[in-house]
């Protein structure tokens, strides 16, 4: 308990990123056709390093060119581990248009990684006059992240979302699997003979949602690399939104109708919400605080629940 109220998440949809890499130009257009609230365009892990310079310059490039329309549009840099992620920052942050709203920043182990790219972005947008400030989103894909995970969220007031990185965090937990996200075969229970299949994510997947929500952070689910499987992708998502998630990455066009669906709540959700509030202020007006819905008991916490289905429902129109 603390006479702190939870400060809200950036107001805006979030439901999908999609990503692709910088050294694929191509791509960039079906981008920005797509059906995703986000695009990411990658200098990290999809680019190979003698493509690096390639790829930034496409992505400069595609910020004057391409129309975005209304997506969100993000640049995924390189690690601060790497001798890549100075020029990411101050070639795009000197040349790319005001159309960039945000930078990614990967393998976030501590705040102070935060802290120094807010440094230089904070430089350079003071250099170059840039009014609208750069935003930031993180992924937690280590140990050391995981672990700092709350410090993180709190780091700066440029960060808007943060992610789970599937890939990176198994490796850097030394987790017995080359799957990105979703069941894995190996972690299951027997239980009267029938096998099991937990979620070996879900802790990692609450402490986020955990340091998101404490500082108004959007948590956001990251990639799954089966995308020839639907069900699987649906089935994840669906677990992840359960415990909080607002969104998910696509690393395929495909999943990016996938997510959608998820992640925008149905017609019958909505309007269940809508009765929820409706009976809760009816009951206020008798001077109660709780009273029953479908036999089901509703209270204060319950509008608080159905709340936050009718905000994201207005946040993406329904
Ligand atoms: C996964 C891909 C390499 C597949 O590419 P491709 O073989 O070209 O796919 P298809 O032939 O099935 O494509 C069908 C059509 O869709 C277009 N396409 C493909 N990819 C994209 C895209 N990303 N955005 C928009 N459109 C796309 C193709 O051009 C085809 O179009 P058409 O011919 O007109 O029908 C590729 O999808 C890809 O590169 N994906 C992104 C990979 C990426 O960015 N990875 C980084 C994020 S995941 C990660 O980093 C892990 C994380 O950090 C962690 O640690 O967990
Ligand atoms: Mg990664």
């Amino acid at each position: 308990m603390s006479f702190r109220r939870q400060p809200p998440a950036p107001a805006r949809p979030n439901r999908c990123q999609l990503f692709g890499p910088g050294s694929r130009p191509e791509l960039f257009e079906k981008m920005a056709a797509s059906a995703a609230d986000v695009v990411n365009l990658d200098l990290e892990d999809s680019v190979a390093p003698d493509d690096k310079d390639k790829a930034r310059a496409n992505i400069i490039a595609a910020t004057h060119e391409i129309d975005w329309g209304n997506k969100y549009l993000s640049v995924r840099i390189n690690g601060l581990d790497t001798p890549h992620w100075y020029k990411d920052v101050v070639e795009l942050l000197e040349n790319a248009s005001d159309r960039l709203d945000q930078i990614m920043i990967p393998m976030v182990g501590c705040a102070e990684d935060i802290y120094a790219v807010d440094a230089l972005v904070t430089a350079i947008e003071r250099a170059k006059g840039r009014t609208r400030p750069i935003s930031f989103e993180v992924i937690i894909e280590t140990a050391a992240g995981l672990a700092h995970v709350e410090a993180i969220a709190a780091a700066s007031p440029r960060l808007q979302a943060m992610s789970l990185g599937y890939a990176d965090f198994a490796a850097s937990m030394g987790m017995a699997t080359t799957g990105i996200g979703g069941t894995q075969e190996n972690y299951y229970m027997i239980h009267e003979g029938q096998t099991n299949y937990p979620d070996p994510w879900h802790y990692a997947v609450s402490a986020i949602v955990a340091a998101c929500r404490t500082h108004g952070v959007l948590p956001v689910d990251g990639p799954f690399g089966d995308f020839s499987d639907d069900a699987a992708y649906i089935a994840h998502s669906r677990r992840v939104a359960t415990l909080g998630m607002v969104g998910k990455w696509a690393i395929h066009p495909k999943q990016v109708k996938l997510a959608n669906e998820v992640f925008t709540p149905s017609a019958e959700a909505v309007a269940e919400a809508r009765e929820i509030l409706a009976a809760m202020e009816e009951a206020k007006k008798n001077g109660l605080g709780a009273t029953t819905y479908k036999g089901k008991l509703i209270d204060i916490a319950s509008m608080k629940q159905a709340e936050v289905i009718v905000r994201m429902a207005e946040l993406v129109g329904g």
